[in-house]
């Protein structure tokens, strides 16, 4: 569990310390208070962009001086907390430091701690937008099963350029060039391949175990762009170098991968599902890569704005299933209200322009 959260000059947040933190933690303020920032600082306590995928140096505090800094203790069973912390320099500020226990260390190592996930207002539209925001989608949540998973997914994409550089140069490129692309292409293509298919698979196996009511139950597919497997990737490379430099671009592999969700009870594409029912099934893909992810790792679950955008169904669902987690889970509202049946159980704070009062 996370503790003695401190923001430095992050965001709106000039000076914040959450301290006293319980199981479920509440944030409650006005839109704008500065709510989603404390919950995006949490996030950077985990390899990655964050939350909102923002610039570092947009994270700094407006009219401030010298970097960011977030820390946190992370309570142990045995022994003294671990002592995690991330922050800027003003001399670098799109560059991230990271401390542990007060020694210098890697982003990585923070993944080593902690299992985050988390469900944002951005998350809202992921059904019925572009294919790529599910593709990034499957790979962040691919991260809690092969940490290696999001270095191979940039390496394929940087080759995926260097690849499709070549085919719409005027000059015929030369086939040994495409060799070795194609070959850094296949190694780490075939990794995000596994790596999605692997994650897909054991997503599905816990949300079977889920109770189908009230949650739409979602029934995810991998469906993989054209090839299923490094081999195939490699085959359809080599047999599509004239189709795709006639196309200029490179027309199969897993950059044109596809997760199909669909609603299990229903059998109705989640793009064309209810609000209401797109954002039940997020919740439980949601509550179930938080339970793979938190495998021998301390489990921390952000939930921006979900609650109130739930009936009192399945937000007493929400909350019996957050409590079976396990994990520690920080919720935002604009009111306490639909937080009532677990307030009291709860740390609250009333968040107001940048700073967090214990209520
Ligand atoms: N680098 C920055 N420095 C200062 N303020 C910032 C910075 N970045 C964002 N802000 C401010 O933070 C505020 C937004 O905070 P946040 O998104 O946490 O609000 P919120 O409480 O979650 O609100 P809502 O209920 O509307 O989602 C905005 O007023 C924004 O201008």
């Amino acid at each position: 569990m996370l503790d003695r959260i401190s923001l430095t000059r992050f965001r709106n947040h000039a000076a914040t310390e959450l301290s006293e933190t319980s199981r479920f933690n509440l944030l409650v303020g006005e839109n704008g208070a500065g709510k989603t920032n404390v919950l995006e600082a949490l996030s950077l306590l985990a390899p990655g962009r964050g939350l909102r995928r923002a610039a570092l140096a947009d994270m700094v505090l407006h009219d401030g001086t010298g970097g960011f800094a977030i820390g946190s203790d992370l309570a142990q069973e045995d022994g003294d907390p671990v002592r995690l912390g991330t922050y800027t320099e003003n001399e670098h500020p799109n560059r991230r430091k990271v401390r542990i226990n007060g020694a210098e260390s890697t982003a990585a190592a923070l993944g080593e701690w902690l299992a985050l996930t988390w469900l944002t207002p951005a998350m809202d539209g992921l059904f019925t937008g572009p294919a790529a925001d599910r593709r990034r989608f499957m790979d962040r949540m691919a991260l809690a099963l092969d940490p290696a998973h999001a270095s191979h997914a940039t390496r394929y994409e940087a080759a995926l350029r260097e690849r499709n550089r070549l085919l719409s140069d005027d000059r015929a490129p030369e086939s040994a060039w495409l060799d070795a692309i194609e070959a850094q292409m296949v190694e780490h293509g075939g990794r995000v391949i596994a790596g999605r298919a692997l994650l897909v698979d054991t997503l599905m196996s816990r949300i079977a175990h889920m109770p189908s009511e009230p949650f739409a139950r979602p029934a995810l597919t991998y469906a993989p762009g054209g090839t299923d497997t490094a081999e195939a990737l490699s085959q359809a490379l080599y047999d599509g170098r004239a189709r795709d430099r006639a196309a200029q671009r490179t027309l199969s592999g897993p950059h044109r991968d596809e997760l199909d969700v669909v609603h299990a009870a229903k059998r109705v594409p989640a793009a064309q599902s209810s609000t209401g029912e797109q954002k039940a099934m997020l919740v439980a893909i949601t509550l179930a890569h938080a339970a793979l992810a938190a495998q021998g790792r301390s489990g921390i679950l952000l939930l921006d704005e979900v609650a109130a955008h739930l009936d009192p169904v399945r937000r007493a669902a929400l909350f019996e299933q957050l409590a079976a987690s396990g994990a520690q889970v920080w919720m935002t509202g604009t009111e306490l209200a639909p937080f009532d049946s677990i307030a009291g159980d709860a740390a609250v704070w009333k968040v107001s322009g940048g700073s967090a009062r214990r209520l």
